[in-house]
């Protein structure tokens, strides 16, 4: 079985060197979706009975170690350094050092990357990230996929 939670959160990126209006500094609000595949759990008085893991649980993972540390941040690519060197002369400012272009795609996987280890047989019933799915725009997603990451 599969299920997905939804997630969305504010920040700010650019693609350097990108050909289009990419390249400026600029923010999304961006859509994560979380799918995990597991088996149904089943037993007698779990308070999970008849899931594959609690919606509440699974938000709170994603929530703590992607959205709370995305949300609100400006994503910069550490080879971007004129961004980078602007970033850090603001005092206190949010901001997420990345070692890839903070593309959908490259964001995607990076989500993916943190979370694996975070989900993995959380309930010991085979629980396993499927995909990350990361919306940057309603019309533009990139999808991480299990199969691509291993
Ligand atoms: N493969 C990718 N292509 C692009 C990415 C990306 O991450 N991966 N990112 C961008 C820009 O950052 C931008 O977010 C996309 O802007 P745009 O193409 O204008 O998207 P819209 O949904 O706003 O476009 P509409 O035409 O208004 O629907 C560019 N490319
Ligand atoms: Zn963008």
């Amino acid at each position: 079985m599969r299920i997905t939670r939804k997630l969305e959160f504010d920040a700010g990126h650019r693609i350097p060197d990108h050909k289009s209006q990419c390249r400026h500094l600029h923010g999304h609000r961006y859509v994560l979706e979380v799918t995990l595949a597991g088996d149904v759990i089943d037993v007698e008085g779990d308070s999970n009975r008849g899931m594959v893991m609690d919606f509440a649980d699974v938000k709170a993972i994603a929530k703590e170690h992607v959205v709370d540390k995305w949300d609100h941040a400006f994503l910069v690519f550490r080879g971007d350094t004129k961004v980078v060197d602007f970033l850090n002369a603001l005092p206190d400012h949010k901001t997420v050092i990345l070692d890839l272009i903070p593309t959908a795609e490259n964001l995607a996987a990076t989500a993916f990357r943190i979370l694996e280890p975070l989900y993995r047989d959380a309930y010991g019933n085979d629980l396993k990230l499927e995909r990350v799915r990361l919306y940057e725009t309603p019309n533009c997603w990139a999808d991480a996929m299990r199969s691509e990451t291993r």
